[in-house]
């Protein structure tokens, strides 16, 4: 078995092209320029560039929302092709993603014993005594009380919101995340709290995380290895500590510098 999460080869998703309502070529976009990276069991792998860069894009792909133009994905050992044309259930079993924005990614008429009784019954088929045992197993693993279950998203903070949907990512046994942004919309003091319960959950549980950020110092502090993406391109990937001390490539310096938090003065302080 391979020591990849995820394997991803010359990568390619250009969007438009095709003819609009008035017949006229439409411009084309390219937002994945051939892209090959890995991501290795355990590993976190912090993405950043900034918006535009085909971060997002990436990631739809890799959790089968978007169809690349061309190239390769393996995920979790199986081909992306194969996952696609097993359906949703296929990739939500093997890779799931959390989102920027909490509370909006839970239907405000559930409570969230419902919203988690979706993917334990869509993705896992489990009959009503085992999703009811799945449940309090999972509120229990990110840290919520178990009343949680009866209550509405609107009852909870972003942070606990988060927690609730990163309870939900974890319902069908997925073993990689890929978290969009996932503390962005939180408060400074929030933030801590759940990167930490993230760490400890990928520590237990073995997850391997895909993560998106803007937040430079917060992908440095949780990553293992960083890839920097550019125009649609991966300009430059390195160990977290290697790459933010000693960055190679033009557009990481200029990245870096322009983040107030992890320019070189801040560092000698
Ligand atoms: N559905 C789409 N149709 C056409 N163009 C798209 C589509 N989705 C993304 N793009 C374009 O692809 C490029 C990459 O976008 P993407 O959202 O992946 O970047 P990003 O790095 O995630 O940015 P952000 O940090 O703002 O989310 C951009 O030029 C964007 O306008």
């Amino acid at each position: 078995m391979s020591q990849n999460a995820i394997q991803i080869r010359d990568l390619i998703k250009t969007f438009g092209g095709g003819r609009n309502l008035f017949g006229r070529q439409a411009s084309e976009v390219q937002a994945v320029r051939g892209i090959s990276l890995d991501l290795k069991r355990g590993e976190t792998l912090g993405i950043v560039g900034e918006s535009g860069s085909g971060k997002s894009t990436l990631a739809r792909m890799l959790v089968g929302l978007e169809h690349p133009t061309s190239g390769t994905m393996l995920i979790d050992n199986k081909p992306w092709a194969e996952l696609a044309s097993s359906g949703s259930r296929a990739f939500g079993r093997t890779i799931q993603y959390v989102f920027q924005d909490p509370v909006a990614s839970l239907n405000p008429r559930k409570t969230i014993g419902d919203i988690l009784d979706v993917p334990l019954r869509l993705l896992c088929t489990y009959d009503s005594t085992r999703r009811a045992i799945r449940k309090r197993e999972l509120i229990d693993a990110v840290k919520m009380p178990l009343d949680t279950l009866e209550r509405y998203p609107h009852e909870f903070s972003g942070g606990q919101a988060q927690r609730i949907a990163i309870a939900r990512a974890l319902a069908a046994e997925a073993s990689i995340l890929v978290l969009d942004e996932p503390v962005s919309a939180l408060d400074v003091s929030v933030q801590a709290q759940v990167l930490l319960l993230l760490q400890q959950l990928r520590d237990d549980l073995g997850l391997s995380y895909l993560f998106i950020s803007h937040d430079l110092a917060i992908v440095e502090s949780i990553s293992d290895r960083v890839a920097v993406m550019y125009l649609g391109e991966v300009v430059e990937v390195g160990p977290a500590a290697q790459l933010f001390a000693n960055p190679q490539h033009d557009y990481t310096r200029s990245l870096i510098a322009s983040a107030p938090r992890l320019s070189a003065t801040d560092r000698a302080a």
